[in-house]
This record gives structure tokens, sequence and C-alpha cells, in this order.
């Protein structure tokens, strides 16, 4: 399932490729304002912190939300005390687009991370066209090389990747490369199963310095509290904000544990 969904963003980025070649793509990179420091604004503080995602849905869940304006969801995020705004921008199975990144990146002044299947320098380069500050890199998707390599790249041109792993020896990859910010996403993306209590598993494993985020599987405060108190700093939650309602009050509930 992983690999389909990388192939199918490989593809859908290829497609974007032939129409505006790299270059093009990399001289806009490089012009746009310099990406926000997203580790000062994850930086850990004696509260939790929000990353609230713009998800419209999701291969397990189907459709979650009609989202008829990303910008604005985005603005009563960043209203209601999120750190970070996540927007997926796979679009086959997501309904994301890079245009919703855009828009929210218009509309808010807190970072903005770039949530997609990442496998090629060019996404990375589209990222920060489109005014991205953090790409995700999920470990699983990626050999070695291809991570360090696309991590390299991320960091060159200014922005933070937020590296994701779902196991010890992905965790001991993301410390390989130094990651200063890594997830433990509850949700295998291979069965789709989540595990709320894995983040817990794994923490004690992210040595001291690194930013702990945990992703995934947060319906109400008591999972953000569960998170909270097994060590994340960070808590990315999506389908949770989408679906329930006005987003700043749930944002208010699950800040205050
Ligand atoms: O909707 P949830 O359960 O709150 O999950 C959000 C986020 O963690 C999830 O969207 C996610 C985490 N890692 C990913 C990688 C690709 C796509 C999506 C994801």
């Amino acid at each position: 399932m992983l690999s389909d969904l990388l192939a199918g963003s490989l593809e859908d980025a290829a497609a974007r490729q032939s129409l505006r070649p790299l270059a093009e793509v990399e001289v806009e990179a490089l012009a746009r304002t310099p990406a926000l420091d997203a580790l000062a604004a994850l930086a850990p503080t004696d509260r939790v912190k929000i990353i609230a995602e713009v998800k419209r849905a999701s291969p397990s869940r189907g459709p979650l939300a009609e989202i008829a304006d990303p910008a604005a969801l985005a603005t009563q995020y960043e209203l209601g005390g999120a750190s970070a705004i996540s927007v997926l921008t796979e679009q086959r199975r997501f309904g994301g687009s890079l245009a919703d990144l855009e828009a929210v990146r218009a509309s808010v002044s807190i970072p903005v991370l770039r949530k997609d299947f990442i496998g090629e320098p060019y996404q990375v380069f589209e990222a920060r066209a489109a005014g991205a500050d953090l790409v995700l890199l999920i470990v699983a998707a990626l050999d070695q090389p291809r991570l360090a390599s696309l991590h390299e790249l991320i960091r060159e041109l200014g922005m933070t990747a937020l590296v994701e792993t779902h196991s010890a020896d992905e965790l001991a990859r993301a410390i390989d490369i130094d990651a200063r910010l890594v997830g433990v996403n509850a949700r295998n993306l291979s069965t789709f199963e989540l595990d709320p209590d894995l983040f817990g598993a794994l923490a004690d494993h992210i040595p001291a310095g690194v930013i702990r985020v945990a992703e995934s599987a947060v319906k109400n405060a008591d999972d953000v509290a569960h998170y909270r108190a097994a060590g994340a700093d960070v808590v990315l939650v999506g389908e949770a904000l989408v679906t329930g309602g006005d987003p700043r009050r749930t944002l208010a509930d699950f800040l205050a544990v």
C-alpha cells in the first residue's frame, strides 16, 4: 500500500515536471522568502503543541470533510493556537493539492508542512516553491541513501524535515541522519491499523534534543493527554479537527491538557 501511494505521488510529480521543468521550479524555490524556523516554532515547552492538519480524505477512512476553503480552515487553526499547519498534498487518495498548500501559506504566519509521499528532489523544490517550511519524509518509503539525500536537500533549502517512523529500526535510521524533528505515526501505512501505544513504546529511544511528534489516532483530549504523558512535545491531528465541528474549540480543548 505504501509503495502504491509513493508510486502515485511520484507519477503525479513526473507529470507536473513535464509541464514545468526542474530548473524553473528550482529558481522559484530559491527566490521564495526564507522558510520559517519550524524547529523554533515546535520547540518543547511546558505545554503540548499541536500541528493541525488540512485533510479532506484518507485511503482508510474515505471522504472526511468538504473543505471548500483550506485557507479559512488554516486561519481557524492558527487562531485556535496551532503551532504549525500540515497540508496533505497527495491528490489521488487524500484529495489534496499543492494549490491547497499555497492557499494555506498565504493565509497564516506559522510554519506549513507539505504532507505527501516524497521520493524525489523535484517534490522538495516544489514544496519550497509553494511556500512550505516543513516536508514530511516517511522512513519506510525510502532507502537510507535516499532518505539521507532528501533530508540534506530539505536542510539546504532552509526547511525542516519531519521524519516519520513506525518502529525502533526506522527510528534508528532517523537518528542516523541526525533528524531534529521525529514523528511516530500510530497508523501503519501498509495495514492502516492504528496503535495508539506505539509512540509511548518508542519515545524513550528518541535522543534528548530531538523534538518528538506523536502522529495520528487522536480523537479527543484524553488521547492528547495520553501522548503528552508518554513524552510527546507535539501532537499531529487531522481527522478530529476536520470532523469535530468548531476547530477552534476542539484545539482549545486539546491544548488544555
Ligand atoms: O487523521 P489523524 O488520525 O489525526 O492523523 C493525522 C496524520 O497523522 C495522518 O494524516 C498521517 C500521518 N502520517 C501520514 C503520512 C501520509 C499521509 C497521512 C499521514
